[in-house]
C-alpha cells in the first residue's frame, strides 16, 4: 500500500489533535463530503469555512458521530472520538434548538453538568458554582431565571456557550454561533473562544462569514464537498484556494 504524506495529518509537538482521515458522508443521492482529511490542533482557534452547502455542518456532525459516515475515521489522541464523547461540548445551529422547551437560563446551563453528575442525581455545590461562574462569564447573570425562549438570539447563543463552558470539556464545537447576532455579542464570544484556546482546548467553529470575523481564527478548514485546504489562516486564504472553493463569488475577504 502506498502512503502519501497528505494521508497523515500530524499535530504540532505538544498539542493534542483531532485527526480526520478520508471522511466521506452521503445523504441518499447527495455526496456531502468526499475523502476529507485534516488535523485540528488544541490550543488554536479553528474555523470551518466554505460556500453554502459545502458540507460544513455535515463535517462537524460526522466528526462527532451525530450522523453516520460512509467512510473514514476521526481520532482524538489516537482513539476514536466517538468513544470519548464525554470530552466534547457541541452547540448546534440556533435553528436546531427547541426554544419552546420550558427551561430557564439556569436550567439550560445546569444541563451541561449532567454528564459530570449523572441523571437523577442531585447537583453538587461544585456543579452549581461552575454553572454560576459560566453564566457570569458570558454576562447573563441578570437573566438566570428567564425562560430561554424569551431571550434575544445573541443572549441564547451566550447561554449555550455558558452550558458548553460548564461541561468543562476538552473539545468545543460550535455550528454558526455568529449567525444573526450583534457585534457586541460576537466580540464576547470570540474573547471566550480565545481563552479556551489559550487553555489548550480544541475549539472548532463553523463560520459562514468571510469578513472581519475571519481574522480571529488561527487555523482554517476550507471545504467544498472536497477539502480545498487546511492549515494556518494565512495559508488557507490564498486567492487560489478561495477561487477553487467559491469560484468568482468572493467579493471581499480579510486575511
Ligand atoms: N439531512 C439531509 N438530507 C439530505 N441532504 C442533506 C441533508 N443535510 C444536508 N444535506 C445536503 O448536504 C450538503 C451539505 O449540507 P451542509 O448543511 O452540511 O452544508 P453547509 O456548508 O453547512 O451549508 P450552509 O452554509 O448553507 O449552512 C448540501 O447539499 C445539503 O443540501
Amino acid at each position: 500500500m502506498v502512503c502519501h504524506l497528505r494521508d497523515v495529518p500530524v499535530a504540532a509537538t505538544g498539542a493534542t489533535s483531532i485527526n480526520v482521515s478520508h471522511l466521506g458522508v452521503q445523504y441518499r443521492t447527495v455526496e456531502a463530503l468526499r475523502d476529507v482529511s485534516f488535523a485540528v490542533k488544541s490550543g488554536r482557534l479553528t474555523g470551518i469555512i466554505g460556500p453554502n452547502g459545502a458540507g460544513k455542518s455535515t463535517l462537524m456532525k460526522a466528526m462527532l458521530g451525530l450522523i453516520p459516515a460512509a467512510a473514514g475515521s476521526v481520532l482524538y489522541n489516537e482513539r476514536p472520538l466517538m468513544e470519548q464523547r464525554e470530552l466534547v461540548a457541541y452547540v448546534p445551529q440556533r435553528s436546531q434548538i427547541d426554544w419552546t422547551y420550558p427551561a430557564t437560563v439556569w436550567d439550560a446551563v445546569m444541563m451541561g453538568r449532567v454528564k459530570k453528575t449523572g441523571w437523577f442525581r442531585r447537583f453538587s455545590n461544585v456543579s452549581r458554582r461552575v454553572a454560576a461562574d459560566a453564566i457570569e462569564r458570558v454576562g447573563m447573570s441578570a437573566y438566570r431565571d428567564r425562560p430561554i425562549g424569551q431571550l434575544s438570539g445573541g443572549q441564547q447563543q451566550r447561554v449555550f456557550l455558558a452550558r458548553a463552558i460548564a461541561q468543562q470539556a476538552e473539545i468545543f464545537c460550535f455550528d454558526e454561533p455568529f449567525a444573526g447576532i450583534d457585534q457586541k455579542t460576537q466580540s464576547i464570544i470570540f474573547d471566550i473562544f480565545h481563552e479556551l484556546a489559550d487553555a489548550n482546548k480544541t475549539v472548532l467553529v463553523v463560520n459562514h462569514d468571510l469578513g472581519e470575523s475571519i481574522t480571529h481564527f488561527d487555523d482554517l478548514i476550507l471545504l467544498n464537498t472536497d477539502l480545498i485546504a487546511s492549515g494556518s489562516r494565512q495559508e488557507v486564504l490564498s486567492q487560489e484556494n478561495l477561487y477553487r472553493a467559491y469560484g468568482g463569488k468572493v467579493a471581499f475577504f480579510a486575511a
